[in-house]
Order: C-alpha cells, then structure tokens, then sequence
C-alpha cells in the first residue's frame, strides 16, 4: 500500500504539535507512522514532546526544510520510506516554512516512490490572523494559499463575528480549501482526518498553477492591506532568527512566568513571536512552556536528558535574552 503523507503546516505558534498529538493518541495508534518535525530554532523542542507517544521521530532542525535545509529534508523523506515502509508519514515543517516549497519537495520524492501527498493542511490561529497577515505575509499567506485544508485553532477563544470576519478573509485568499471551524475539543481525531483527507490530492502542476494565479492576484495582502507580496522572495532564514539553549538549571514556576511575562510585554528583547521549552522546576518535575506574543502557558511534562528552550523572532536581542534566562 502507497504510503500517505500529511503534511501539517502553520505559523509559529498555531497549534501543529497540539494536532499532531491529538491525532496520534486518538487514532493513528494502529498505524505504522513516521513524523518529520522540522524547527526552526537550533534547540528542538517538539521532538522531545511528542517522544511519549512512542511513534519514529526524525528531527531536522536549526533552519527551514524549505530552504536551508532542503537537502536534508529530501534524504530523510528518502530514507524514511525506504526504511520504515510506514503507512503514513506526518510532515510538521517550521512555522515558517513555505507550504509551496514543502509541497513541491515532497512531490519530488514522491515521484522515485510508492507514496502519495494525502493530507495537504495549515493551522490557522484566527486570534493572530490580522497580526501575522499584516506583519507576515510572505510566509503567512503562502501556507493559507497552498493548502487544502485549512484547520482554525483556538476557535473556543474567539467570538462569533471576529470569526466569521477571518473565515471571509481566508475564504477570498483560498477559495477551494475546506476550512475547519469547530474547537478540536468538540471534534474526534477521526472527524479532522476523515475531513482533511477528503480533499483529495491534486496534481502539482494544478497547485503550481492555482499558487501563481492567487500569487499574482495578490488576494491575501491586497484585502485590506494595501501592499502586495508580489516583491517579496525571502528566505525564513533571511527574516526570523533564533536563540536558545541548553540547560540543567532549575527554575521555579514563579521564574519561568515572570520571565514570560517580561517577554511579553518588554520591547527589549526584539520582536519575540514564540518561545517555548521544557525545563525542571524541582528533582522530579519538570514544566513545559509555550508562548505566543500575549500569551503563554505551562504544562507538567516528563523530565528528559537536560533542560532546553527557544526563542523566535525578528531583530531578536541575545545579549538580553541571555541575561533574562540567566545564562
Ligand atoms: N486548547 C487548545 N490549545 C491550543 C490550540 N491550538 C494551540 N493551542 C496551544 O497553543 C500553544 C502552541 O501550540 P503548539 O501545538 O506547540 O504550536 P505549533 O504550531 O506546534 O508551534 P511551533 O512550535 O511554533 O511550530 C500550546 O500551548 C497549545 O496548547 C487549540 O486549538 N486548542
């Protein structure tokens, strides 16, 4: 049997790791899977967080699959199929890749082997829609473009016409895609799948053509926002940086939140679009933590070999961010 690729886009933040757990836990335990997580930052995070659900992870990291580390995405693609014969390959590129380049980097393999793109899906924060379209669009409005899914997180947080006004401007973006709007909390892993997959795949000259077509037209940025991406050819590592370390340092939870807090709401630090890690805050416990620009959250989670955080962003400040974590 062909082996099915899904690949699971979205910007920093959206909720792909979130997803992909969900659909592991729930549904996919039956199944032969491989995931590829792609970070940007040099420090993966992701990787150790979804290490409990027990599937294969291969980790490339320290840049983007579609751009610096293309080559390296290629050959693990490759040798993944080739190793594992899996039935389903979920693809988790950085929150900042380009859907249009991951896409046609799968289709390259995919074309030397017996797999086929099955789900083609962007995770969509409609809470930061306006932020991230206005501030980013190059990269935020490629995936919105190019994917056939498209997955609102979040949607518990949102009010009904603030939605509704996302859902229109998504819509003018990418006309055909299927676009999910009901909190995952109320839906099954089988519903989100069953739905993704029903989309079909579409030949990549077909998507080729539809990218240039909304591409040129310039839906995304034209509405509303005056300026058209139509410029614009850069590479996510020419634009966002990071900065993270390793670490056996304990914090407490008290530390890690003000830390948080002073992230959100100081300009010193640069433009910081996500920070998230996993450290111990006593010999046995250990907090996962996730922020997005006004937000942010710890979990309890599993201790692991050391302590590690990221950090992700524009015009991001080192020397300070080194002394806010104390290293
Ligand atoms: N309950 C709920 N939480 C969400 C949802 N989407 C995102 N989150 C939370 O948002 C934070 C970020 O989610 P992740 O799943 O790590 O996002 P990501 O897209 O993998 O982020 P990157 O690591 O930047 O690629 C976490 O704290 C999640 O718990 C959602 O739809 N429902």
């Amino acid at each position: 049997m062909s082996t099915k690729i899904d690949i699971i886009s979205g910007f920093l933040g959206s909720g792909k790791t979130t997803l992909i757990k969900k659909l592991l836990s729930e549904m996919l335990s039956s199944e032969k899977v491989v995931i590829i997580e792609n970070e940007f930052g040099e420090i993966g995070i992701d990787g150790g967080i979804l290490k409990d659900s027990g599937i294969q992870i291969r980790e490339i990291n320290a840049g983007c699959i579609c751009c610096t580390l293309l080559g390296n995405f290629d050959a693990a693609l490759k040798d993944v199929l080739k190793k594992y014969h899996p039935d389903r390959v979920i693809i988790e590129p950085s929150g900042v890749g380009k859907l249009s380049d991951i896409t046609a980097a799968c289709q390259k393999v995919i074309a030397q082997s017996d797999s086929e793109i099955n789900i083609q899906a962007v995770i969509v924060d409609p809470i930061k829609y306006k932020m991230y379209i206005k501030n980013f669009s190059e990269f935020y409005s490629n995936q919105i473009e190019c994917a056939k899914t498209i997955i609102l997180s979040r949607t518990q947080k949102i009010d009904q016409a603030k939605l509704s006004e996302v859902v229109n401007d998504i819509r003018k973006c990418n006309p055909s895609a299927k676009i999910m709007t009901t909190p995952w909390e109320e839906l099954s892993a089988q519903t989100i799948l069953a739905a993704a997959e029903e989309t079909g795949s579409t030949p990549l000259i077909q998507q080729e053509e539809a990218f240039e077509s909304v591409h040129h037209h310039g839906h995304c940025t034209e509405h509303g926002h005056g300026h058209c991406n139509c410029e614009g050819h850069h590479h996510a590592d020419d634009v966002f940086e990071n900065w993270g370390m390793e670490t056996p340092h304990l914090f407490s939870e008290e530390q890690i939140k003000n830390m948080l807090k002073k992230l959100s709401e100081s300009e010193k630090y640069g433009t910081v679009l996500r920070a998230k890690g996993i450290l111990p805050v006593s010999e046995k416990n250990w907090v996962q933590f996730d922020f997005v620009p006004e937000e942010f959250e710890l979990h309890p989670i599993a201790p692991d070999y050391t302590g590690r955080l990221c950090v992700i962003g524009v015009n991001l400040n080192r020397p300070a961010l080194a002394e806010l974590f104390g290293v």
